[in-house]
């Protein structure tokens, strides 16, 4: 079984762009995703092809911020925080002594402790492992504010996304933020912002809807096929997965994101033929998850977990965006 690159299709709602450019988006994406990838050159120093924030792990969740952390780190990021609660620190860096863990989550400086950090980082990702703990929440929150007046890419996703499902106002405007809701975590947005059940016939309407509700900002809906929207287009990545659903694949995707959104904000505009960057982003990691996933299946088959697919991130990379 070989993951064809199958087309990815458009779905044009813009009024900016001319029907028949569709096409042409269609077929371009990957080359513009490749567009954004910053070369590796001699020129370069440690730091400057991306510092990466994750916000979250808790007693309970340490699987989830290393996978977002190590697969930013794998996808090419030159260095990854992970900001967790005391309890969790130290059982992340044993799992990667890559990683740059920082027990303050819980601590109570924590929003000063994050917020000296900010300046130096390129993005962050608020979410992964985080927990449902109210004090924890509360600075999740408070650090979202303090990334938002940075202006800085947030990627928002699992418990992150429970915050903005109850307080939706907190991220709604700011379109630098991109979510990545699973199919549950994407009923809850949508109830909150829509009041009204998701529509299983129209997931086009209700990606794109919510985008608009939110203030444009860019949504990921996770599924069989990833439907990426902005409000005013929406993207589909059917690229071939597998058919194995364990726990921490949407991590890889959060921490993909983290890095690619960085990347694609940095090129901007001009790199990605006057598509929106985070869209472009988005493709990207949800195609680099999805080839993960197809290689590791490939090879363990029932018994893949997501840290096999972590082991696959830099074949897929290549695969995808370097040939
Ligand atoms: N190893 C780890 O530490 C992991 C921790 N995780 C963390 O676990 C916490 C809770 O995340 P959850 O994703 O469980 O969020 P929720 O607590 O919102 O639960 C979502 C529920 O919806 C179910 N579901 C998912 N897709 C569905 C579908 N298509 N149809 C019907 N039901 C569906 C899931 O089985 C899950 O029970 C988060 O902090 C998350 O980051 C996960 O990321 C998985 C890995
Ligand atoms: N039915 C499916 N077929 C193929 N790929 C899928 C399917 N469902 C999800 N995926 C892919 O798996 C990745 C993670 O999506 P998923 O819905 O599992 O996230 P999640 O529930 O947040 O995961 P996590 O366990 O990390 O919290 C995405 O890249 C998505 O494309
Ligand atoms: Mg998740």
């Amino acid at each position: 079984m070989t993951a064809a690159l199958s087309p990815p299709i458009v779905i044009e709602r813009s009024f900016s762009l001319h029907r028949n450019h569709t096409l042409k988006d269609m077929e371009n994406i990957f080359q513009l995703v490749r567009n954004v990838i910053p070369p590796l050159t001699g020129k370069r120093h440690k730091g400057q092809d991306g510092r990466i924030g994750i916000v979250g792990g808790c007693r309970e969740y340490t699987g989830a911020p290393y996978f977002a952390a190590i697969t930013a780190l794998k996808v090419g990021a030159d260095l990854s925080h992970v900001f967790c609660t005391k309890d969790a620190a130290t059982v992340i860096k044993s799992y990667s002594p890559e990683l740059i863990v920082h027990p303050v989550l819980d601590s109570p400086n924590a929003v000063h402790e994050v917020d000296k950090w900010l300046p130096r980082l390129h993005s962050v990702v608020i979410g992964p492992g985080l927990g449902r703990d109210e004090a924890l929440l509360e600075n999740a929150k408070a650090i979202i504010e303090k990334s938002k007046l940075k202006g800085i890419p947030i990627i928002i996703d699992a418990d992150g996304l429970w915050i903005i499902s109850q307080q939706p106002s907190l991220i709604q405007g700011y379109q630098r933020a991109i979510l990545t809701p699973n199919y549950m975590e994407f009923s809850r947005l949508y109830e909150a912002m829509l009041r009204d059940p998701v529509d299983s016939s129209d997931h086009h309407g209700c990606v794109l809807r919510l985008s608009q509700a939110l203030g444009n900002l860019t949504v990921v809906q996770k599924g069989e096929r990833d439907l990426i929207s902005d409000g005013e287009k929406v993207l589909v990545c059917s690229h071939e997965g597998s058919s194995r659903r364990c726990g921490g694949q949407g991590d890889l995707l959060s921490g993909s994101l983290g890095v690619l959104a960085h990347w694609a904000f940095l090129a901007g505009a001009e790199k990605t033929n006057g598509q929106n960057p985070f869209l472009v982003a988005a493709f990207g990691a949800c195609s680099l998850t999805r080839q993960c996933n197809n290689q590791a299946f490939q090879k363990f088959g029932r018994s893949m977990t997501a840290s096999d697919m972590v082991s696959e991130v830099g074949t897929a990379f290549s695969k995808l965006f370097e040939t």
